[in-house]
């Protein structure tokens, strides 16, 4: 196993509703080790951007609407197997289907605002870490605003 990284963000809800340190204690209870961090208030362009491979589907709208409704906490976690790590600390999509004491059992509300956003793979959290983090960014990767 080698050391990873993963992009994490604290959605709009998980700030709103004062749980950036129990996210942030978690992460670093399970080996996640934040490398990276700042809070940003995301424009619509960089939320579509951010999203653009969920264009096509019907919540693409209000998702955008949501991750730009507050501040979000953006993060690179570091880690054994980072990736997978970070999506099983905060479970599925849903809550309602999320395993007991993952992130988004514990404090999310509904399938859209589900406090943490996971990179899904090694390939994306390159892509995602370079989206918001240019110092970090992999120098293939063009910082896109
Ligand atoms: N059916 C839905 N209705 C409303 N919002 C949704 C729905 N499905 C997904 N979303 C929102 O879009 C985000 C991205 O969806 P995706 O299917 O990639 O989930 P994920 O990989 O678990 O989440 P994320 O990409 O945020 O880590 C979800 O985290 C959620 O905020």
């Amino acid at each position: 196993m080698s050391k990873e990284r993963t992009l994490s963000i604290i959605k709009p809800d998980g700030v709103e509703k004062g749980v950036i340190g129990k996210v942030i204690g978690r992460f670093e209870e399970e080996g996640l080790k934040p490398v990276a961090i700042r809070m940003a208030r995301l424009s619509q362009a960089e939320a579509e951007g951010f999203y653009a491979v969920h264009k096509a589907r019907p919540f693409f709208k209000d998702l955008v609407s949501f991750m730009t409704s507050g501040p979000v906490v953006l993060m690179v976690l570091e880690g054994e197997n980072a990736v997978a790590k970070n999506r099983e600390v905060m479970g599925a999509t849903d809550p309602a289907k999320a395993a007991p004491n993952t992130l988004r059992k514990l404090h999310a509300s509904n399938i859209e605002k589900n406090t943490v956003h996971g990179s899904d793979s090694a390939d994306n959290a390159k892509v995602e870490i370079a989206y918001f983090f240019p110092e970090t960014a992999i120098s293939a990767y063009e910082w896109k605003r």
